[in-house]
């Protein structure tokens, strides 16, 4: 099915341009937060602390929580893995307590290599069908990288492609991994991506694809983008190939400044965590898992095990991936506040940590972003 304008889309647009341009957005239009406050007048959010790091830096992101006074109250839930008929499954109570509260903050979780359970990060994003994973790369006023005019924002689809999980071994010696690509889930992520320029006063969207070689999968997700780009005649709309973006990025990231790419899943994954390195590492690159009944925001970055429980860890990316979930919960003025007073202290490079070049541990730059609240 070609995607129509229906009066919910129209309606739709219509919201979306009215909401304000913010830095670390989530623009989710298919899955406006609902959640009521408590009778203590906090929201209650799931939080999955996560493997390595994950404990360290969501303690950190707690703490200047509490400092600001976010009306915002954590429910935890671990998502050890359990077997279940022969597939490990994520326990029931994380599942209900995401679907409850719609809304969830994540630190990595970590996948055994080339054997061992099935990723649960995946697995939580097929479960609750988070279809584009938003990934805002954005260079940060004084703090000095190689380039200081990197403005992209990553719009992954994030179900399937490469990622679908489907794998077997045909004979002895000749293995098959499966890249499923459907028109509803392309013509889902980008319309998503359209609606996250709109939105965000970016005039421009870029489907990155190699459709010289995958030529029906990535060629009928190109199709779709160029079919949803028909309904947004405002927005300039192109497409390249992966390859050449990855070269030309680094080499000038300038051009790609303002605009979204949008793009199948593995493709989203390396090309986000390349441009992380534009603006000074994974230390501070956030993302939003965007789905219609539930989304959830963590860190690009994954457990980072060479550096787990030394102190050493940078939450920035965590923090920040909190303020997309602050904002899409409406919670704009909390999320200012504390984006300002994390990106000061980063700029001041005084107290910061050690993959941006700095002494400070993790509790130590908390500390002096609570200052700064
Ligand atoms: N969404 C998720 O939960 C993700 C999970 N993973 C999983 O994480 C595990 C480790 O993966 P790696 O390939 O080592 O990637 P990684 O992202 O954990 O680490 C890569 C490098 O970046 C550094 N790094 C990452 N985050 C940092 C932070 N906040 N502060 C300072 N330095 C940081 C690490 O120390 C390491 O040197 C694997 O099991 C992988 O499957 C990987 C990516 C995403
Ligand atoms: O699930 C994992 O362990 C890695 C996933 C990942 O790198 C990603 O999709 O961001």
């Amino acid at each position: 099915m070609l995607p129509s304008r229906s009066l919910a889309g129209i309606k739709q647009r219509a919201f979306m341009r009215s909401q304000a341009v913010r830095r670390y957005a989530s623009a989710s239009p298919t899955a406006a937060f609902a959640g009521q406050k408590g009778s203590n007048g906090k929201y209650t959010v799931t939080l999955i602390a996560g493997d390595g790091i994950g404990p360290e830096i969501s303690e950190a992101v707690k703490d200047i929580y509490s400092a600001a006074g976010v009306p915002i109250q954590w429910e935890e839930v671990s998502v050890t893995p359990i077997l279940k008929g022969g597939k490990t499954v994520i326990p029931d109570s994380a599942i209900e307590s995401v679907k409850r509260n719609t809304v969830a903050l994540k630190g990595p979780l970590a996948t055994p290599i080339g054997k061992g359970h099935v990723s649960l990060n995946l697995t939580l994003r097929r479960t609750f069908n988070l279809f584009a994973n938003v990934r805002p790369c954005i260079s940060i006023a004084g703090f000095k990288t190689p380039y200081d005019d990197v403005n992209t924002v990553l719009i992954r689809e994030n179900t399937e492609g490469e990622y679908s999980g489907i794998e077997h071994e045909v004979v002895n010696g000749v293995v098959q991994s499966i890249k499923l690509i459907t028109w509803e889930a392309s013509e889902r992520v980008a319309r998503y991506a359209f609606y996250y320029a709109q939105s965000q006063g970016r005039n421009r969207v870029t489907a990155v694809h190699k459709a010289n070689i995958m030529k029906m999968s990535d060629g009928m997700f190109l199709s779709a983008c160029r079919e949803v780009s028909k309904d947004f005649p405002g927005i300039q709309y192109d497409e390249d190939l992966l390859d050449r973006v990855c070269l030309q990025i680094v080499q000038n990231p300038k051009p790609y400044a303002d605009r979204v790419m949008v793009m199948p899943n593995l493709y989203g994954d390396i090309l986000s965590d390349m441009c992380a390195g534009l603006i000074g590492g994974l230390g501070l690159t956030p993302s939003g898992n965007i789905g219609r009944d539930a989304s959830i925001f963590e860190a690009v970055h994954g457990s980072a095990p060479d550096i787990a429980g030394k102190g050493l860890a940078n939450p920035t990316a965590l923090l920040l991936s909190s303020l997309m979930m602050l904002r899409h919960m409406n919670l704009d003025e909390h999320a200012a506040k504390i984006e300002k007073a994390a990106l000061t202290t980063i700029a001041e490079g005084k107290a910061i940590t050690g993959d941006l070049g700095g002494k400070a541990s993790t509790g130590e730059y908390t500390k002096a972003i609570i200052q700064k609240l």
